[in-house]
């Protein structure tokens, strides 16, 4: 190796020892089509100098050709990325995209704004720590924005800044920014307090994206790089119950037997006494293994091996805990419910629900009520459609751990597996444990049709009828 790529690698060991350390924020940007949210995120990028130079004069030349703003550098470009995709008109799933400051690092989850929002929203928004929620300073409150609104406190983020933006397009008025933001302050009296920042800005400018405006000198609060980079999240996150759902069970030889998963919440410390659950067996933790070595102990986000001192048996998609924890295990529960699928959710029907690394059959025994993103309205149906949000009675057929989604995140989520084509239907968030049941039959007919397909297979001097 050269002395120069020597220096090279050290200077990038260095630079990514020094973006290790920071606090990541992660959060969401929604808007409805055309409010800016591609332009808010090129200016965020640019104005905090994460662009390169060469990638801006690829920019600066697909603004002559394809750029909606004039002689200005159109920045949504470097955003929307493939051109064929800008050409298509939408942006399906969620994009991810990372970057950083001197303070923290940031990853950005962009949902576009067509029918689709709810899922991509859903999938996108459940680890994020902070929305930001665009609105148009022209035609203020939206229906998308009570809608966007619901999915963010549904989804517990707990701060959202709402981006009035194009205020350039208003002559940068004080009196319509406060029209806007008290008619956003009446929409969200009825959700989840979140933490709420208010922002007039022009993502097309740069006013308070990165930079304070001269052009709104009524306007005493932060830039939205400044509430980005300082906004309060350590607290957020659940540092008190310690969950760590077993991923796989590594045993090499007789001598080892360790339980490999990431830390969903809390902490543990070699010598705490420890439950697997559903067994309830208990045991002390130790030693905690990693990849670099042995730890004293290991918190929330680490992906850890914990081995215990008793021979306890522990699988896959076993719960750990400590000991004394009052834990939930229960096979029934209510939840919120986003259905994500064109074919419609029909109670009884029979779907496998996948609990951090646990999975179950399952049903939804009861839709309790659909909400209306739009009006907050309760209604009764029974079925939900693609992109409904209902809260609902789930049935399962083995015990899980229960925690609140508003409580615990990481443990509270669950999602909706099709058992024949594999695909996520539905994503759920607990609210709460219901008294364990016998487990109802639900309508097992396709489950039936595939099981006697196996069966025939390999077990072809059977009588067909018999079994079918
Ligand atoms: N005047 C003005 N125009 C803006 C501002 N922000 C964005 N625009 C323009 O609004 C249009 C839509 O901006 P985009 O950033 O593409 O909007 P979007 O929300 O990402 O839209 P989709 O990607 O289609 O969902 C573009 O023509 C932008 O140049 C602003 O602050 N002021």
């Amino acid at each position: 190796m050269s002395h120069q790529s020597e220096l090279i690698e050290t200077d990038i060991d260095a630079y990514l020892a020094q973006h290790e350390r920071k606090e990541l924020l992660r959060f969401l940007t929604c808007g409805s089509v055309d409010d800016g949210k591609s332009t808010l995120i090129g200016r965020l990028l640019h104005d905090s100098k994460m662009i390169y130079e060469d990638q801006l004069a690829a920019v600066a030349s697909d603004t002559t050709k394809h750029g909606t703003t004039g002689e200005k550098i159109d920045l949504a470009l470097l955003v929307d990325g493939l051109q064929a995709e800008r050409e298509q008109g939408i942006t399906i799933d969620v994009a991810y995209r990372y970057f950083s400051t001197a303070k923290r690092k940031f990853i950005i989850a962009d949902t576009p704004g067509h029918e689709q929002y709810t899922r991509n929203m859903a999938t996108g928004a459940s680890t994020c720590d902070l929305a930001v929620i665009l609105i148009d300073a022209r035609y203020g409150v939206q229906t998308q924005t009570r809608r966007h609104s619901y999915i963010a406190s549904l989804l517990g983020i707990k701060h959202v800044v709402v981006a009035i933006n194009k205020m350039d397009l208003v002559e940068f008025s004080e009196s319509r920014f406060e029209e806007i933001k008290q008619s956003y302050l009446d929409l969200s009296k009825s959700l989840n307090p979140a933490e709420l920042h208010f922002v007039p800005m022009s993502a097309l400018d740069g006013d308070n994206v990165v930079n304070i405006s001269e052009r709104t000198p009524w306007y005493s609060g932060k830039s939205l790089m400044q509430i980005l980079e300082t906004v309060e999240i350590a607290s957020d996150k659940n540092a008190d119950d310690f969950r760590f759902p077993v991923q796989f069970v590594n045993r090499p030889n007789l001598n080892f037997r360790g339980f490999c998963g990431t830390v969903a919440s809390g902490v543990v410390k070699v010598g705490d006494k420890v439950k697997a659950l559903p067994s309830g067996k208990t045991s002390t933790v130790k030693s905690i293994v990693t990849f670099d070595g042995e730890l004293d102990e290991a918190f929330v986000g680490q992906a850890v091996t914990l081995t215990l001192a008793d021979e306890i048996d522990i699988s896959r998609g076993d719960m750990v805990v400590l000991a004394d924890s009052e834990q939930t295990l229960s096979n029934r529960l209510r939840a919120h419910l986003v259905w994500m699928s064109e074919a419609e959710l029909k109670p009884g029907k029979q779907y496998l629900f996948k609990f951090a690394s646990k999975v179950t059959p399952g049903v939804v025994a009861d839709i309790e009520y659909r909400v209306d993103v739009n009006t907050f309205e309760k209604s009764e149906e029974s079925a939900m459609q693609l992109n409904d949000i209902a809260v609902v009675d789930v049935q399962l057929e083995q015990e899980v751990v229960v925690d609140a989604y508003q409580k615990n995140r990481a443990t509270g989520a669950f999602i909706v597996i099709d058992r024949l084509t594999n695909i996520t239907v539905g994503a759920g968030m607990a609210i709460e444990a219901l008294a364990s049941a016998a487990a109802t039959k639900g309508d097992y007919s396709e489950f039936e049709v595939e099981l006697n397909a196996l069966v025939r297979k390999h077990f072809p001097h059977w009588d067909a009828k018999k079994i079918g």
